[in-house]
């Protein structure tokens, strides 16, 4: 917990903006400033709302064996999660356990090279083929985040391999299909969790899109005072995380913090905003954190399958099947591309995204 003198200095006035720029400037992120050697967490990152209570309660999140030969057993227990949990973990999902170790380090490599030749891909411009920075809504978060990210729009249109970074390229591309391949399957097991025809999530688009992010949280020197990823829910329809040994992630299940330790071979998927609302609230978006660690750099993929914000008329609203004069719909409907527009500019700010949308 944050001491009296340090609480203190941090609430003394300072200019905030003038440090985010510097910080920003330095094209160098969070990594920087630990090959800088800093002892302090600077004030910027010092997160006063979140680091009181980091304990967490002993909570085991369900592992789903994808290839049992049960379907019918897998599809309920993936029903039961992602209505009562929002998350599961999922193991014999196809991808091997070589690739996802290439992949946890081409993700730490990408963080850790040279860093003139990552200070190349520091940028907050949508629009290019890789998006490295620190805090991709650092001017209007309240405090940012102990966090490096780089992001790369894989499906279904992919950057060229040639302006993917380097050391990671092969494997970035690789482990996207082989990420995609599993997302199918995990919405036909997700369709029928609803009561729908297999194919229907598929169809309207949920497998289609997806984006990459390589998070690196390095190694914090006062973690008391700063989150590696402050409290949200994901935009998307549905994550898949790959995390490495060090643990951090943290998901609020019943009021509590509930610690996802690592499990070897496994991924963590969680159901996001998109498809919550299409859900008409059926399946649960999981407000979750990651704590900051004094060892490091921990490294994660977190793979958003969303919706692509063109062609802009694609509309989402909850599942007609999923409504009746029992159940009407809770939510009104979105085209892909405002709902995309805003949930990118409101970044992490604590108010719930589906909030705008609610009947
Ligand atoms: O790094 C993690 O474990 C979680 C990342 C995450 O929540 C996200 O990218 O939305
Ligand atoms: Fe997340």
């Amino acid at each position: 917990m944050a001491n009296v003198e340090t609480t203190t200095l941090t609430l003394a006035p300072y200019d905030r903006a003038a440090e985010l720029k510097a910080f920003d400037l330095t094209k160098s992120g969070v990594q920087g400033l630990v090959e800088a050697g800093i002892q302090h967490v600077p004030r910027i990152f010092i997160n006063q709302s979140e680091t009181i209570q980091k304990a967490s309660t002993f909570f085991e999140l369900p592992v789903i064996d994808l290839g049992s030969t049960d379907r019918a057993s897998m599809v309920e227990k993936i029903r039961a999660a992602s209505e009562n949990i929002g998350f599961f973990q999922v193991v014999n999902h196809g991808i091997p356990l070589s690739v996802m170790n290439e992949m946890l380090q081409g993700v730490r490599s990408f963080h850790e090279q040279d860093v003139e030749t990552r200070k190349r891909f520091y940028t907050r411009d949508t629009s290019k083929a890789v998006i490295y920075n620190s805090n991709f809504d650092l001017y209007n978060s309240p405090s940012a985040n102990w966090r490096d990210t780089f992001l790369s729009f894989m499906a279904p249109s992919p950057p060229p391999p040639e302006e993917l970074p380097e050391v990671c390229r092969d494997i970035q591309i690789e482990y996207s299909n082989q990420v995609l391949k599993l997302g199918s399957l995990l919405f036909r097991l997700l369709s029928e969790a609803l009561g729908l025809k297999p194919n229907y999530l598929g169809d309207i688009g949920c497998d289609k899109w997806l984006a990459f992010l390589g998070h690196c949280y390095p190694a914090c020197p006062q973690p008391d005072l700063t989150m590696g990823g402050t409290k949200h829910t994901d935009a998307g329809f549905l994550t898949v995380l790959l995390q490495d040994e060090i643990g951090g992630l943290q998901i609020l299940h019943q009021n509590q913090w509930i610690d996802v330790p690592p499990t070897p071979g496994a991924l963590v998927i969680n159901i996001g905003d998109l498809f919550q609302m299409i859900s008409n609230d059926k399946l649960k978006s999981v407000e979750h954190r990651v704590v900051a660690n004094e060892r490091g750099p921990r490294v994660s993929v977190a793979c958003f399958f969303s919706s692509s914000p063109a062609p802009p008329t694609k509309v989402y609203g909850p599942i007609k099947e999923l409504v009746s004069d029992d159940n009407p719909p809770k939510y009104r409907e979105t085209t892909a591309h405002d709902y995309i527009r805003y949930s990118f500019s409101k970044g992490f700010d604590g108010v719930p995204r589906l909030l705008h949308l609610k009947l």
